[in-house]
């Protein structure tokens, strides 16, 4: 196999997360000790925060009221894109019950969860869509009781039009509150009394690290942190449109990689040549961001063969995909390993990130080797349940006691026995070798 790396990073995405371990594990406890206390103290020191933390009613609509009729109707929008995806995403999710043996019935109820927490991240930029993202997501599975948290803006409170994305998508209760404080609020049920069942959303290394260290205590959706991009192209592709792309996602942080895989290495230069130039052009925030992203993180690989490229893309398992290529559907068909794809140069990630209708929280890390993102059904549990007749009872009852034996545990096998000998008096079974030790 070749190869060829044109630009080699030097860090990973693994690279930082040593240094949030620490931090978080030392947040987790003193919140887990001091509770709310703990939380104002976090609030004050991190993001310089000492008002409510429960946003009143009152409040969300005097500012929702404040929201320009046009901000309204571009988030009413999106809303509505990403809760139609989400809800046929529901509607696929079926109940069903199966005929599995005479007599013997069993099946499957899908519920959602009674209480979600949903994060929308806020350092560096006001991110509204990903406040309805969670939330119409959460909505759409029906459930309960939604809490939603997002940190001050800027030193200031939260920023409208988020605030006004989480109250329109449905939140039932809206917090000030970010980064690690805001995940160990929704977990524990602090200044809500409600502890989440479940917690989603992206955020920076502490958000997704907390969320990760309370895995177990809540389910999570998977791990979302700092944003990733990778784009595959041919000799066909739009140099311009690639490098566009890969700065598109670079400006999300320094820690945000973007990776160009690609079979031509005419293209990769061209896309190397034209990168700086579009970093320079961005606003101050933007540029810090881009500049030490590409530098640390941006990695160019050349490979031989389209199945070479397969194997590199699925190895990163980036985030965001984007295919720019000929034959497209040979590539949806063969690619395994990516958050969310984008075939084609028509679509790109940022229509997917703010307004498509497929969910902007994704895997990074790598986690999409195992997980896929934000979805209705990470809100949702597959439960199993099972009936029997009588008649229905006696085969499965002595195979059960028969393996309960082999495994040892004469106890289970009673509870076998103990029915065959109700429905069936008199009658003799083969039940197994009493479990003497
Ligand atoms: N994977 C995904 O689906 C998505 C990921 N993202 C990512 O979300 C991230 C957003 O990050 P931010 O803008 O920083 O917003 P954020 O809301 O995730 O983090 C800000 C919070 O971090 C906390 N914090 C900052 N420095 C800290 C420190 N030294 N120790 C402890 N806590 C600290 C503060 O409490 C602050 O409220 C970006 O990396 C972006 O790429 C955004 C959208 C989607
Ligand atoms: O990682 C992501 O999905 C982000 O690109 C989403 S957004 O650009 O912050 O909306
Ligand atoms: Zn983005």
């Amino acid at each position: 196999m070749t190869v060829i790396y044109l630009k080699k990073a030097d860090k990973t995405p693994e690279t930082e997360t040593g240094t949030a371990q620490q931090v978080v594990t030392e947040m987790l406890s003193a919140i887990g000790t001091r509770g709310e206390a703990a939380v104002r103290e976090y609030a004050k020191k991190l993001d310089s925060w000492d008002g409510e933390i429960v946003m009143s009613r009152e409040e969300i609509d005097r500012r929702a009221a404040e929201v320009p009729a046009s901000v309204r109707r571009d988030i009413d929008f999106a809303i509505k894109q990403v809760s139609d995806f989400a809800v046929a995403q529901r509607d696929s999710m079926q109940e069903f019950s199966v005929g599995l043996h005479p007599g013997v019935t069993a099946g499957q109820r899908v519920l959602p969860v009674n209480v979600a927490g949903c994060y929308a991240p806020a350092g560096r930029y006001a991110h509204i869509a990903s406040a309805y993202m969670g939330v119409a997501t959460a909505k759409a599975a029906g459930v309960k009781t939604i809490i939603a948290c997002s940190g001050p803006f800027r030193g200031g409170p939260m920023h409208p039009y988020l605030m006004y994305a989480f109250d329109r998508a449905g939140a039932d209760v809206i917090m000030t509150l970010g980064g690690v404080q805001a995940i160990a609020t929704m977990a524990y049920g602090l200044f809500s009394g409600k502890p989440a069942d479940v917690i989603v959303g992206p955020g920076n290394k502490f958000v997704a690290e907390a969320k990760r260290t309370l895995f177990g205590k809540v389910g999570i959706d998977v791990f979302a942190g700092p944003s990733e991009v990778a784009v595959i192209a041919d000799e066909t592709a739009d140099s311009a449109m690639v490098a566009s792309d890969l700065v598109g996602q670079a400006e999300h942080g320094h820690e945000s990689p973007a990776w160009l895989f690609t079979t031509s290495k005419a293209l990769a230069q061209d896309v190397m040549q034209r990168i700086p130039a579009l970093i320079d052009a961005l606003p101050p925030t933007a540029r810090d961001a881009a500049a030490s992203a590409w530098r640390d993180y941006g990695e160019v690989i050349v490979c031989d063969t389209r199945e070479e490229v397969v194997v590199v893309s699925d190895k990163y398992a980036s985030e965001h995909l984007e295919v720019h290529t000929k034959d497209l559907d040979w590539w949806l068909e063969n690619l395994t390993c990516y958050g969310s794809l984008f075939l084609g140069e028509e679509t790109t990630v940022a229509f997917g990130d703010k307004t498509s209708g497929p969910n902007h929280v994704l895997p990074t890390k790598g986690a999409a080797r195992y997980s896929g993102g934000l979805s209705v059904h990470k809100f949702m549990k597959t439960l199993t349940w099972q009936r029997m007749t009588r008649e229905g009872a006696r085969e499965i009852a002595e195979v059960t006691a028969r393996i309960s034996r082999l495994e040892g545990m004469e106890a289970h096998a009673r509870t076998a026995d103990d029915r065959l000998a109700k429905y069936f008096p008199g009658q003799t079974f083969e039940l197994g070798e009493p479990v003497v030790a």
